[in-house]
Order: structure tokens, then sequence, then C-alpha cells
């Protein structure tokens, strides 16, 4: 145990952590020349090309440092606030981290919020100034900010450049001196925690998991405490590149498991494995039954592709435990399904994984979060409202909360202005402002979630013109005043296009939703009213012209009441037509009232 060190590396996106993981394993020969590949730890196709570490990973270096061999866990932590539960969870299983900080970027949202995960978690902090090979680096300016940051003095900062090397060898040193080594009972009942798994088609779910107490031995019956549920423990093994099965992993160490699980849900995240006999008789702590924070119907294009749309469904729960789905059916859309998501990104991943891996066309429908809803009969009672059709009618209504979040944006001084007015435009109120330097400004609001969905990163960069980077946790239900605005196309409600919104923003946004609809639905045979409503109250109005016909231009000359003849056939015609004639809706229109500022 002397001679274990587990740690992670925290950083801000492009900070460069997985380039310095990569650096970190050159330099102990974790790696051989053919298995040398850029980013290494990103093993998922979607996360290579977008450059982000989606789920963490772990893995594991020998190192000699003054006559000894160390051995040093390195744990992934994903980089992106979807997954800040999984952080949280690789931050648990270790005793320190490395805070990559870029010399030219200095400390971002996310840096801090990672920070304070960190330190909550007691982690030893070593500050890393990454990139200092870069032109534009500012590495006294930004170690000073690290020093404010952390109180740490200005030598404990170490220079590195992931790029050219720089400082792999100070880091190696630090990470072996200054983080402690594990603590734990070796012969106390076996406590691990799980903090990631990882789905293999043939192996079934991987397990990652750090031993707080004890030890697993290959062929152990095996307990998940927070589902009850008993396996063997096939095979156990060591993490380098490649998995190493080994006999036994000892208190503080970190590995895989193998118990044939065939379902990634039954492995969850932050669960204690302890043995069937002589069971430990804690979990540890901190443990979540992560929640989705983000809803939207996923439809079929055709709806004839309903069950091979289920099934494709089925298969990325397996390995992906975090995306939860229930059929519904919409008189707009058909059949299809409201799925829950962790956050935006990790719905775009899903519908991009669904037409890559399973080759499907689907239509999504605005997102939405996931509302509390009180009715007068029964005031005490949670109706879950995940679709805006599922709201109690407002008749019947007593109220609604809706989640909220503690938002931190850093920005340069020079735009505090515009991220203020665009954040309390979106109903944030502002609760700290802080100048970390002369230039930079941290500043905290409380915010309802669903303001985030709808279209706040794009405008947030648009109005720092990109100087702002932002985090955001959950800090649980207000009550507001909501209402449910319906879009009907030709006098029918499309319930695909109903958006909850605050009562206060109703209107405009009613208005804006049919303008912008009249720009996306493409003109068609007949007359279409786009109307926005309340209730039954219709509060804005706009029409798509048909495409007419000139009926009279072959009656050239003659009487004016000839004219009118043919007129009037043809608006009987249409009538007809808009009875049976089908609106057709284009993708984009679902997605319409996130771009109402475009
Ligand atoms: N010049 C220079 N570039 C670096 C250095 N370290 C990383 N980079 C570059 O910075 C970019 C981001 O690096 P990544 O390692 O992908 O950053 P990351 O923090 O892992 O990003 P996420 O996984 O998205 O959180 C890449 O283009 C790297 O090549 C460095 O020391 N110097």
């Amino acid at each position: 145990m002397k001679h274990i060190r587990n740690f992670c590396i925290i950083a801000h996106i492009d900070h460069g952590k997985s380039t310095l993981a990569d650096r970190l394993l050159d330099f102990t020969g974790s790696v051989t020349e053919r298995e040398k590949q850029d980013q290494l730890l990103d093993s998922m196709d979607l996360e290579r090309e977008r450059g982000i570490t989606i789920k963490s990973h772990a893995i594991q270096m020998e190192y000699v440092f003054k006559g000894e061999t160390y051995v040093l866990n390195l744990i992934d932590t994903p980089g992106h606030v979807d997954f800040s539960y999984e952080v949280s969870r690789s931050i648990a299983a270790c005793e320190g981290a490395l805070l990559v900080v870029d010399a030219a970027q200095s400390i971002q949202a996310q840096t801090i919020s990672n920070l304070y995960l960190a330190l909550e978690n007691d982690l030893e902090i070593i500050p890393v100034l990454n990139k200092v090979d870069l032109p534009s680096a500012n590495p006294e300016e930004v170690t000073d900010d690290i020093v404010d940051l952390l109180g740490c003095k200005p030598e404990e900062v170490i220079p590195a450049s992931a790029k050219t090397g720089l400082g792999i060898g100070e880091i190696l040193e630090a990470i072996i001196e200054r983080i402690p080594s594990p603590t734990g009972d070796p012969d106390g009942p076996l406590q691990a925690l799980v903090f990631d798994s990882v789905y293999n088609p043939f192996r079934g779910v991987e397990t990652y998991f750090r031993i707080i107490n004890g030890e697993l031995k290959k062929g152990q019956k095996i307990k998940f405490m927070a589902t009850g549920k008993n396996y063997d423990a096939d095979e156990i093994g060591t993490l380098k590149l490649i998995q190493h099965p080994k006999q036994k992993i000892s208190t503080g160490d970190v590995g895989y498991l193998i118990t044939g699980i065939k379902d990634a849900r039954e492995v969850k995240v932050g669960d204690t494995i302890t043995l069937t006999e002589n069971p430990s008789k804690n979990a540890i702590a901190g443990f979540e039954d992560v929640k989705p924070m983000v809803f939207a119907g996923i439809y079929p294009v055709d709806t004839e592709d309903f069950e091979e749309l289920r099934s494709s469904m089925e298969k990325l729960q397996l390995n992906d435990a975090s995306l939860v789905f229930t059929a519904e059916s919409s008189a707009a859309l058909g059949f299809g399904f409201r799925c829950g998501f962790l956050g935006m990104l990790h719905m775009e991943i899903i519908q991009e994984r669904l037409e890559r891996e399973f080759d499907m066309t689907v239509i999504t429908t605005v997102p939405n979060v996931s509302y509390h809803a009180y009715t007068n009969k029964n005031p005490d009672e949670i109706v879950i409202v995940n679709n805006p059709s599922d709201l109690p009618e407002p008749s019947t209504l007593n109220r609604v909360e809706e989640p909220y979040i503690k938002a931190t944006i850093i920005t340069k001084s020079d735009f505090v202005g515009n991220v203020m007015s665009l954040c309390i435009d979106k109903r944030g109120e502002i609760t700290n402002q802080t100048y970390l330097t002369t230039e930079r400004v941290e500043l905290t609001f409380d915010m309802p979630l669903a303001e985030i969905v709808f279209d706040f990163y794009d405008r947030l960069k648009t109005v720092s013109k990109g100087y702002a980077s932002f985090d955001y946790a959950p800090i649980g239900m207000r009550t507001s005043k909501l209402v449910r605005v319906d879009i009907l196309l030709n006098a029918q409600t499309v319930d695909a296009l109903s958006a909850l919104v605050h009562f206060d923003n109703a209107y405009h946004i009613g208005k804006k939703m049919c303008e912008k609809l009249k720009e996306l639905i493409p003109r068609q045979q007949f007359d279409i009213p786009i109307q926005a409503a309340i209730g039954a109250k219709i509060i804005s109005r706009e029409t798509i012209k048909a495409l007419r016909k000139d009926v009279t231009a072959k009656c050239y000359g003659g009487d004016i009441s000839r004219k009118r003849k043919l007129l009037e056939k043809q608006k009987k015609g249409k009538k007809r037509m808009r009875q049976v004639g089908n609106v057709e809706i284009p993708q984009q229109a679902f997605m319409a009232v996130l771009k109402l500022n475009d």
C-alpha cells in the first residue's frame, strides 16, 4: 500500500488533460511504440472525434523513484458538466489530483468546479501550469492566479508542456512525494468503490473499482450493495493499456472486474462491492442514482421503424445506463419514445450514436427538463412532468416547480455587463460577483435549468466573444409561474411542438415561435394558419400562404364573374385540402423554440 498512488487529472475542457495523460504513460514506459496513438484514453470513436473524454477510464503505471517501484493509478475523469456525478466518483477513488491549468487561458469555470469536488474529498492538489510552450502563454500571471485560488506557494506550481514533455518528471515526482498513499484496513470486510463501468459486447460489463478496505480474490462471490445483486468475480485484474488478469487485488489498489453482467444498468457508478460472505456493514458514502436532467421525444421518421428504434434504444441502454426511455405516442408524430438524458451533450451523443451505430433516422423533439406539478385535488402529491403534454389542465393546477441550478461563469471584465443581461434575461438571479484578477470575473447565478437547455451556450459565447466559461450544479426545485404554450397548425394542436415556459415570457415566445415556424415550414397547396395558444386562448397567429396556382391564368379577357367563379372553385378545393391535407413539418421546426434568437 505504501507504494500505491491513486490520482486523477482535473482540468477545464481543452486545457490538456488527455495529452498530459499520454505523456505520463510515455514517460513511465507504459506504452509500447505499437500501441502509441494520440489520446490513448479516449477509446470511443465519438470521443476521439469530438476530442473530449466522455467516459472515465483508469490506467496503471509503474515508476521507479529513488530505487523503489511505485504503482501509479491514473483515474481519468470526464470533462463535461453532464457527467459531473461520474467525475465526483472518480475523485472519490483518489488521494490526489493534478490540477491542470492552461498557461494561456488561466483558470476557467470547470477548473474551479472540479477543484471544489476534489477539495470536498480532501484530495492533495498538485497544480500544473500546462502549455508553457505556447507563444501566448502567460506563466507568471497564471501562476499568480493559481496561487490565489489554492493558497499554495508559487514554487509548488509545476510549469509543464504536455506537448514537448517539459516538467513530466517533476510531475511524477510530485505525485509520489506529495500525494499520500492509500489508507484502509487490508483485513477488514471488502469495500470497493465502483467509479466506472464499460460495456464490452463480448465480455459483458467491465466494472472499474478502487478497493477501500479488504481484498478481492478471483472467483469469490460478490455483492453490489445498492442493487443487492450477487455475482461471481469471474475475472479480476489491473488495468494497463490492456487488462492484466490477477488472482487478487488488495486494499488501496484499482482494478477491473468481469462477472458476465450483460446490462449496464446492473452496475451503478458509486455503488459498493462487498463479499457475499462476511459482507461489509456499510456502503461507501456518496452513492446516488443518477437522474436524467433533460427529456426529449425521439421518433422514427418512418413510423414503420418504431420496433427497430426500440431495439436500437435497448441495445444502447445496455452500454449506457444513464439513458432512460419509455414508449409514448404523439398525435403528431405517432409512436416514439420519451428519453431522459444527463444533459444536452448526452442527448446529442445518443442521437448521433443512433444514427451512426444503428443507422436510424430519427426526429428529436424540443428538449425539456423534468417539472413537478401539483393539482388542487391533491396538493401534496407530485405529478412528474417529463413531457409538456403531461402538464395538468391549468384549471386544476395548483402549482408547478422547476429545477434550478447554480451557474458559475468566468469571463473578462469587459463582458460582465453582457453576461449579466443575458443571465437576467434567462431568469437568473445574481448571487455573487468576484474579481479573480483585475481582468477576470467570476459570476454566480441561481437559474432555472430549463433556460440552459434553451440556446444558452450559444448566446453566452456570442455575448462574451467566446471569453466565458460556464459550469453548473443543481440546487433543487423552486416554484415558478409556468404555462404551456401550444402550437396549432391548421387549427390542430401539434403536441410535439408544445413547450413549458415562464408566464412572463409566454406571449413573446408564442409570437416568436409562430414567426419561426412560418420560416421553417415549407409552403404547401393551402394556407396554413400557425397559432400559439395558452389553454383555449390564442396568443399569436401567422399564416403560411398557399402556393396558389393561378387558375385565372388561362382565362384571359372574359368577364370578371367567370374569374370569380374559378377562384371560388379553387377556394373550395383548398378547403378540402385543408381538412385532409397533412402539413409537412421539417425536423428543424421541432427545435424552433431553441432557435428563437437566430
Ligand atoms: N502547445 C501545447 N498544446 C497542448 C499542450 N497540451 C495539450 N495541448 C493541445 O491542447 C488541445 C487540448 O488538449 P486535450 O489533451 O485534448 O485536452 P483535454 O483537457 O483532455 O480536453 P477534454 O478531454 O475535452 O477535457 C489539443 O489540441 C492538444 O494538442 C501543451 O502543453 N502545449
